[in-house]
């Protein structure tokens, strides 16, 4: 029997007691029954959950004790005793080292399982709900598995006089320079190494903090399915020579818009500052999902995967069944992409929205589709919708995609009060999203969740989840 085997039935031998049997260093051989959800590996000392980087449910690794924490211990894998028939060899040559991706040692279909598995996961360990009292569908996979994000903000880095770019190393605040991203779209790996030599030749220089010296932070662009390009320039402080290279930027052909965006608070994990100027070129690219287009600016949120997000309103549009009579309300509603996706069989759409440049787009974005029955109103989804219900407002399907941290209280208040008959929740998160149906549940029953894989190579899991009133709540 080796050490590692001794230490393990040692272990196993132990009374349960937490962490009590356990410290830091500690080597034993773990089996991994599950999947996190951030994609590591869990293993169970007995009921002490231990979470393993690269580890995949059905291995055996030999592992190391990192950190121990309130129920938790965290462990790395020394080596792999048997691996699993889904384990794969990583296409990106970085994988190791960028925080980018986290299971691109996982077979893409195998990924699809652990996907909906997240999904039960959660719904089993934050709600009293049976995930077995309704339908959890299969994940609807990504036809493109790499080259499929459509937006790439990456630092801006220097060595030994080249200019790259760079990703951040999982856990840390490390930078490492990347020639290419494989998950990105391909045009956005070209167009990033095109940018950065003309900055080269115009001697811009990146933003150092240490040294308080150049003025580039990040290099941002955004390309839609037919190949158009918006690049935007985050700096510390303005840098007047990116303005003399727009020419040259715009004579490269899928370059069609160029912005400036000043973010000088280097403390700050937001990408963007509050000033953004167009320096030249159209005003936005345009992305086109079903028979919709969307203007996207720099800063307005839009999908990053464009082929996924047309499934996922498809999803939505199915659910929603609509008769052309229903009045929508489209909460979180970015540049009205969910209301404008439903608008053509509705009576009306409403859209609410936060950020007052994506209101704006959404507005244009209703012009441009020549749909007259949406309107969009800027403002906290969990004041307004509280308010509209107040002054007599009537819903027939509500839809919500808030961002990763859920609807939050008073917006769940709201829709209890509402008792609208329809509500399609669109979650991004499903931890959240459980926390948010526990409480939901008061007076509505899901019909179904379907998970969507939005980011292949990721452990994320995008859902939309059907939720009805239930007949017993009166009116
Ligand atoms: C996950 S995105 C969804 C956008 C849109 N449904 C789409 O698919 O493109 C969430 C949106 O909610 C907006 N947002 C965040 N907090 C908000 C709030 N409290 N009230 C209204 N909108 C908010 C963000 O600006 C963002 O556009």
């Amino acid at each position: 029997m080796s050490k590692q085997e001794k230490n393990k039935k040692d272990f196993e031998k132990k009374p349960s007691n937490g962490f009590k049997n356990i410290k830091e260093n500690d080597q034993f051989i773990l089996d991994i029954k599950r999947m996190g959800i951030n994609g590591e590996g869990i293993g169970f000392y007995n009921r002490l959950a231990i979470f393993v980087d690269g580890a995949i449910p059905g291995e055996g690794h030999n592992i190391e004790i990192t950190k121990l924490e309130g129920k938790m211990a965290y462990g790395k894998s020394i080596e792999c005793k048997h691996a699993s028939n889904a384990r794969k060899m990583p296409e990106c040559p970085y994988y190791a080292e960028c925080g980018g991706c986290s299971v691109m040692h996982i077979d893409y279909q195998e990924m699809l399982k652990y996907k909906r598995e997240i999904v039960i996961e959660a719904l089993s360990r934050y709600t009293t709900i049976n995930p077995k009292s309704f339908e959890i569908k299969n994940t609807i996979p990504s036809d493109y598995t790499l080259g499929y994000r459509n937006k790439s903000q990456l630092n801006v880095k220097k060595n030994d006089g080249k200019m790259s770019v760079a990703m951040i190393k999982a856990k840390s605040n490390i930078l490492v320079p990347v020639d290419k991203c494989l998950v990105q779209k391909d045009l956005i790996n070209t167009l990033n190494k095109k940018v950065l030599s003309i900055l080269e030749e115009a001697k811009v220089e990146p933003y150092i903090r240490k040294t308080n010296t150049g003025s580039l932070r990040y290099l941002v662009i955004r390309a839609t399915k037919e190949n158009k390009a918006l690049v935007c320039f985050v700096c510390q402080q303005k840098d007047a020579k990116l303005k003399e290279l727009v020419n040259k930027l715009l004579a490269i052909p899928e370059i069609v818009s160029v912005y400036e965006n000043i973010n000088s608070n280097d403390k700050s994990l937001e990408i963007f500052g509050k000033e953004t100027n167009h320096l030249g070129g159209e005003e936005y690219v345009i992305e086109t999902l079903g028979k919709i287009k969307y203007k996207i600016y720099p800063t307005t949120f839009f999908q990053l995967n464009s082929y996924q997000a047309e499934k996922m309103y498809d999803v939505v549009l199915k659910q929603a069944k609509l008769s052309f009579k229903e009045r929508v309300l489209d909460a979180y509603c970015g540049v009205g992409t969910i209301a404008l996706y439903l608008a053509h069989n509705s009576k009306e759409v409403i859209g609410i929205e936060y950020n007052k440049e994506s209101i704006k787009a959404a507005e244009e974005n209703a012009k441009l589709n020549k749909i007259s029955n949406a309107k969009f109103l800027q403002g906290d989804a969990s004041e307004l919708l509280p308010k509209m219900l107040r002054d007599g407002e009537v819903f027939d399907v509500l839809v919500a995609d808030p961002p990763r941290t859920g609807l939050g209280e008073k917006f769940i208040s709201a829709i209890l009060e509402s008792k609208v008959k329809k509500f399609i929740y669109v979650s991004c998160n499903p931890a959240t999203l459980a926390k948010d149906l526990e409480k939901l549940k008061e007076c509505y029953s899901i019909n179904s969740i379907t998970p969507l894989d939005m980011f292949p190579q990721t452990a994320l899991v995008e859902t939309v989840a059907l939720l009805t009133l239930n007949p017993s709540v009166k009116k």
